[in-house]
């Protein structure tokens, strides 16, 4: 559980120098901005900036994390309204100006528009499932923030067993939120009771409106403008107290679920009762407990009366023990156990299964065992082909489409049902029916997807609806051509309810069959001819359905309609097959109510000699459809061809979607891979150009050392005359007590002393040289680093660049600092002593003047400058550099170890030793 992120919350502050701006709530002149900001792991930090009007007022920004970029756009707190442009771009711009490194939201607004979509459908947006049935937990702002820890703690764990949405509300509810969804992460719904501003700010899932609050349409477009970088619509749900307002929120409005807040139990489960047949969206509702007892027993109706849920506070849901909460919301007992909730329900469902699975597989009948091998063989295909796409774009979501078309394929032909609002897709179906079970209405009236299944169980009583775990709503009826075939209503086309438009839009793909809806009044719209367009993206059969063709005042005008969408398909599906019936479901169902009402006599033979019914169009269109019902027609098999067919396209869709993702990522890697050898090539070419360049710097070094040696040789040849060798002698058996010897001041003072000052104001020179071309080479680097990868840890690599630019002046600077003349000169007294005793012996005095001349003075003086003046310039710190250069210039014994013992010197001074 992290719950550290609130902890970092950087502030941004309006300052202003006319009042005070540290509330936000007291006048109605200040004004909140909220601000998301993320760090490079991607985690999102949230800021309040409250102000007063005028915006003109200058922002102070307070000092904010390194690395952090503007995430989401900002907000007007009180009216809710969106800032308008030029103090939108006022706010940038003096962000920009300010701490923050520019062009951070250009970059971040970029990176959203350059980032694909992984989604498939058309408007790049998914819904949030909300699966059945579930616990609200409802909590205030101030229980949350007086009882962090404990709140948090119980939170953690609800949401990890039975809460499914949280909703809170309160005061202050910013900060509550935050925490909240620290805690929440995407394990359950987090919502904001009213403050859409605030739901946005802390990127929660949605918003709870009151009955009296903003409409739906509105909440969602401002949530879904806020959070413009998810594929994941927002949720919007309202509390209602009324079976009417409960109506519109769900139909007009576009809700995606309620909460029903009533509070005397009775009357909720009454209202519950007769609300819940009229709205297909998920009912919760709120019911005061006492006893654990009681409550359970309470909760368990309630849920059997068909509310998707229960709504509770914190005090409330701790009325019930881990038993009887994992007895009324878990899935996974639900499923197993077949408790209460539900079981009657599921086990219903599987009866029904078995019923038509009997019938044969995937609802065909004279299926013999060939065929049947032939479906499993294609399960086994389709499952290897869901590895490869598991494999190839891990974040692909609808791969569980293919999960679904799979596991389905033992299940019914599936005949979706697609068109426009209102062009009689609940008529036609009622039609096909024979009994008028869906609503039909002027106004959109299918909000949700509704499934309708056969059931032999229910055959003299009412139609039996359910909200099933997965979110559809599933319909249990007796009508015959269900036996065989599912049938699947779905909300209209061109609404204005995002929500439902994307519902059928996701439906599709599993269709097996689909039945397109054309109204006679408005034949083949734009939109229509959208719809169509991705219908065929997904390579399904259509079949036309022109309806209320008894709008029509003649053949004639119907044959133009006729000819005018066929030749339009055609062109638009290219191909010469366009199957299309006119009807009018209208009249087709009342021919048939009327058929049915005759009791006693078989409604199908009353309605075939009906010649009227024999030449309406819907009786062919029945014709067709039944024809599917056997697999030994030649339509029964092409039924069998298309729903095998479902996942195949499904599948495929996918492989052809993985396969433009892999290729796009396969050229954004190979664009990175050149852009990183342009960089390599440019790094080499930078490195070439320095080596030559330092050439003319080591030519200066070694000149300063050569004027250093020819001085030495000189003073040595001048002072060590063979005259002076007793003194020296004497002097070198001394010891080192008495002082030192006055060649040694001589080599300190005039030559070891001015050569390290030239050789300081060398390195000097030689640094600004070697920084201003890092700099700038750097610099350039670094521009194409962000033009290439303008969202990388740019921020890193410029601080590793510096880090490592400071090392090496440090260096130099300390190995500077400590070259002393001084300790220089004690070590070549050293070595003269070194040379004296070894040779004086053996050689007597002129051996040693003749070994001090050739070999100690000039090579010494050598090996402590220029290994002095390499590693404080950067020439060799490598130990192979030492050994190259001392290669080249060949030493006798003694030099050699006098450049070992000037290197442990140079080391010791250079870390401190
Ligand atoms: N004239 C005429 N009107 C029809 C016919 N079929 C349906 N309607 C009317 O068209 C309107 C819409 O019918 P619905 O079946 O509700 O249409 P829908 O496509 O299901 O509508 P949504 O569920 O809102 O998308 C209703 O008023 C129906 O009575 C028809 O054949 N002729």
């Amino acid at each position: 559980m992290n719950r550290t992120q609130v902890k970092y919350e950087p502030q941004i502050r309006f300052r202003s120098s006319s009042s005070s701006s540290s509330s936000s709530s007291s006048s109605s002149s200040i004004h909140s901005f909220f601000f998301s900001l993320q760090n490079p792991n991607c985690s999102t930090y949230h800021i309040q900036m409250v102000s007063l009007l005028p915006y003109s007022t200058p922002i102070q920004l307070s000092k904010l994390p390194a690395n952090f970029k503007i995430q989401t756009s900002f907000f007007h707190r009180h009216n809710r309204t969106h800032l308008n442009t030029s103090t939108r771009r006022f706010l940038v711009n003096s962000i920009e100006t300010n701490s923050f490194e520019s062009n951070s939201l250009n970059q971040s607004q970029d990176k959203q528009k350059q980032q694909p979509r992984r989604t498939l459908f058309p408007g790049g947006f998914k819904r949030p499932e909300i699966k059945v049935p579930t616990l609200i937990l409802q909590l205030n702002s101030d229980d949350v923030l007086n009882d962090k820890d404990r709140v948090l703690d119980y939170v953690d764990v609800a949401v990890s067993k039975w809460v499914g949405i949280v909703v809170i509300d309160g005061g202050r509810l910013y900060e509550a939120a935050c925490l909240l969804k620290s805690v929440i992460r995407d394990r359950a719904y987090l919502l904001i009771a009213e403050r859409v501003d605030i739901a946005s700010a802390v990127d929660a899932s949605g918003v709870l409106l009151s009955d009296q609050g903003l409409p739906a349409l509105v909440a969602r477009n401002m949530m879904m403008e806020s959070k413009s970088n998810s594929v994941v619509l927002p949720l919007v749900a309202r509390t209602v107290h009324t079976v009417n307002t409960a109506l519109s929120a769900s139909n007009s409005e576009g809700a995606d679920f309620l909460i029903y807040g009533v509070d005397s139990e009775k009357f909720a489960e009454v209202l519950l009762n007769s609300v819940i047949q009229s709205i297909k969206v998920p009912v919760f509702t709120t019911i005061a407990l006492e006893r654990e007892d009681v409550s359970l027993t309470q909760a368990l109706k309630l849920l059997e009366s068909g509310a998707s849920g229960l709504v509770m506070s914190l005090g409330n849901m701790k009325l019930f023990s881990n038993e009887s909460l994992s007895r009324l919301f878990s899935s996974v007992n639900v499923i197993k156990e077949g408790t209460q909730v539900g079981s009657q329900k599921i086990k219903q469902f599987e009866t029904d299964k078995e019923l038509r699975v009997k019938n044969g597989v995937a609802g065909f009948i004279k299926l013999d065992d060939r065929e049947k091998q032939f479906i499993e063989n294609e399960k086994e295909i389709l499952l290897e082909a869901l590895s490869v796409i598991r494999k190839a774009a891990p974040l692909m979501d609808e791969v569980s489409l293919l999960t679904d078309a799979v596991a389905q394929l033992d299940d019914p032909f599936l005949l979706v049902i697609v068109g426009e609002f209102n062009s009689g897709k609940s008529s036609v179906i009622n039609a096909l029916l024979g009994r008028r079970y869906l609503k039909e209405g002027v106004v959109p009236t299918t909000n949700e997807i509704t499934l309708l299944c056969y059931s032999e169980k229910d055959a003299n009583a009412q139609e039996r609806c359910e909200r099933h775990p997965d979110g559809q709503f599933i319909c249990y009826l007796p009508a015959p051509i269900l036996r065989n075939m599912n049938l699947v209503d779905t909300p209209g086309t061109n609404v204005i309810l995002q929500r439902q438009q994307r519902l059928t839009e996701e439906f599709v793909p599993r269709a097996d069959l689909i039945l397109f809806v054309l109204s006679a009044d408005r034949p083949l719209t734009e939109s229509e001819v959208a719809f169509l367009r991705y219908i065929q993206q997904w390579k399904k059969k259509v079949l036309f359905v022109l309806n209320k063709a008894d709008l029509y005042q003649s053949a004639s005008e119907l044959e133009e309609a006729i000819a005018f969408v066929k030749a339009n398909v055609q062109k638009l599906l290219k191909t010469e097959q366009v199957t299309l019936y006119p009807v009018s479901a209208r009249s087709a169902l009342e021919t048939k109510l009327n058929a049915y009402s005759v009791a006693g006599i078989n409604h199908q033979d009353l309605l075939l000699n009906d010649s009227i019914w024999r030449s309406s169009g819907f009786y062919e269109l029945e014709k067709f459809l039944f024809s599917f019902l056997d697999g030994s027609t030649d339509t029964g098999m092409e039924r069998m061809k298309l729903k095998l067919g479902t996942p195949v396209g499904i599948a495929d869709r996918l492989i052809s979607s993985c396969e433009s993702f892999v290729r796009n990522d396969f050229e954004s890697a190979n664009q990175d891979l050149i852009s990183i050898r342009e960089i390599l090539n440019e790094v080499r070419a930078y490195m070439m150009k320095m080596e030559n360049e330092s050439t003319s710097w080591r030519r200066q070094t070694l000149s300063l050392i050569n004027n250093a040696k020819v001085r030495a040789v000189r003073l040595v040849e001048s002072t060590l005359q063979l005259s002076n060798l007793d003194l020296v002698a004497s002097y070198v058996f001394k010891g080192n007590k008495k002082g030192m010897m006055p060649i040694t001041s001589n080599v300190q003072n005039d030559i070891v002393g001015p050569a390290l000052s030239d050789a300081q104001k060398l390195l000097g020179e030689y640094l600004i040289w070697l920084q201003s071309n890092n700099a700038r080479e750097g610099r350039l680097y670094k521009e194409k680093f962000e033009k290439r990868w303008p969202y990388n840890q740019h921020d890193l690599i410029h601080l590793r660049t510096y880090e490592l630019q400071e090392k090496g002046e440090e260096r130099s600077i300390k190995v500077l600092e400590n070259f002393s003349a001084a300790a220089a000169a004690t070590l070549f007294e050293q070595e003269i002593r070194e040379v004296v005793l070894e040779t004086f012996g053996g050689l007597g005095a002129a051996g040693v003047s003749a070994s001090l001349l050739t070999s100690v003075l000039p090579t010494t003086l050598e090996d402590l400058l220029a290994l002095g003046l390499c590693s404080a310039g950067g020439f060799c710190y490598r130990h192979d550099e030492q050994v190259r250069w001392s290669q080249r210039h060949p030493v006798p014994k003694v030099s050699r170890h006098t450049c070992w013992n000037v290197s442990r010197v140079i080391w010791s001074w250079t870390h401190g030793g």
